[in-house]
């Protein structure tokens, strides 16, 4: 079954828009946890206006499952972070720094030697690394150049055109899927995924391992609850 790794970075921006620690996202993570989620996402940005680096030292002295964090790697203080707390998996992701959120993927063909260091450094200390990709055969090709283990889908555009022509926004994902297994890539997927485009994504994507899931998800907790929507998002994983 496809993980769930619930993005916990809204639940920072909220506590941030008080100062305080009201919620308290080490609380919420755990939470997330023992609701079923399979692991936790955090994407601490510079200016920490959600996740704060001590955040990421906090969450990974307490949480047990799978610990995700992505960032951008040109950032020298985001490689001391992820080195300082080795978690499961770092996601490489390459955002500029006045981004409101991520927008797109690495090209691994022009960054490939870049990424290719960048890479070796995450395994030499035992974490597992995935990139950050668009739907594109040939960005996923040069990802597996790069000596990564994974890669994660960017999802925006699946999350945009679902709805209106369902089969024109998963065609490119499924292809970018099957390349992945074919050069024997992991396969992560994440952005703007909710609970009505997830079932049909997951159903279709062979081999998708994990799927991390924030902004909806929290939203929807407003309203359902955080104990049943981490439930019914993990009733969408289930084939
Ligand atoms: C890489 C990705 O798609 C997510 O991490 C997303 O960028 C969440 O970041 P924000 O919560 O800052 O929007
Ligand atoms: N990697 C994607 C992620 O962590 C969450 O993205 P979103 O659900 O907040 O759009």
């Amino acid at each position: 079954m496809t993980k769930l790794s619930v993005n916990i970075n809204k639940i920072a921006t909220l506590r941030n828009s008080r100062g305080g620690n009201i919620p308290n996202v080490v609380a919420a993570a755990l939470a997330c946890e023992r609701f079923g989620a399979q692991g936790i996402t955090v994407h601490p940005r510079p200016d920490e206006r959600h996740i704060r680096y001590q955040d990421v030292y906090d969450l990974k002295a307490e949480i047990t499952t799978e610990f995700n964090i992505e960032g951008n790697c040109q950032e020298q203080k985001f490689i001391d972070l992820v080195l300082a707390n080795k978690p499961t998996q770092v996601t490489l992701v390459p955002d500029v720094l006045d981004q409101i959120t991520s927008n797109h993927g690495w090209d691994t063909i022009k960054n490939r030697d870049y990424l290719k260091d960048m890479v070796k450094r995450f395994q030499d200390s035992g974490i597992r690394v995935s990139i950050f990709v668009d739907p594109d055969e040939a960005m996923v090709e040069g990802a597996a150049e790069t000596g990564t283990d994974r890669i994660e889908l960017y999802t925006e555009a699946y999350a945009a055109e679902f709805g209106y022509d369902d089969q024109t926004a998963i065609t490119p994902y499924i292809k970018a899927a099957r390349k992945a297994q074919e050069v024997g890539l992991g396969l992560n997927a994440g952005h703007d995924l909710d609970l009505h485009n997830l079932k049909y994504f997951n159903e279709r994507i062979p081999g998708l391992l994990e799927v991390s899931i924030g902004h909806a998800l929290i939203a929807d907790a407003l309203y359902l609850g955080l104990e049943e929507t981490i439930k019914r998002y993990l009733a969408c994983l289930k084939v």
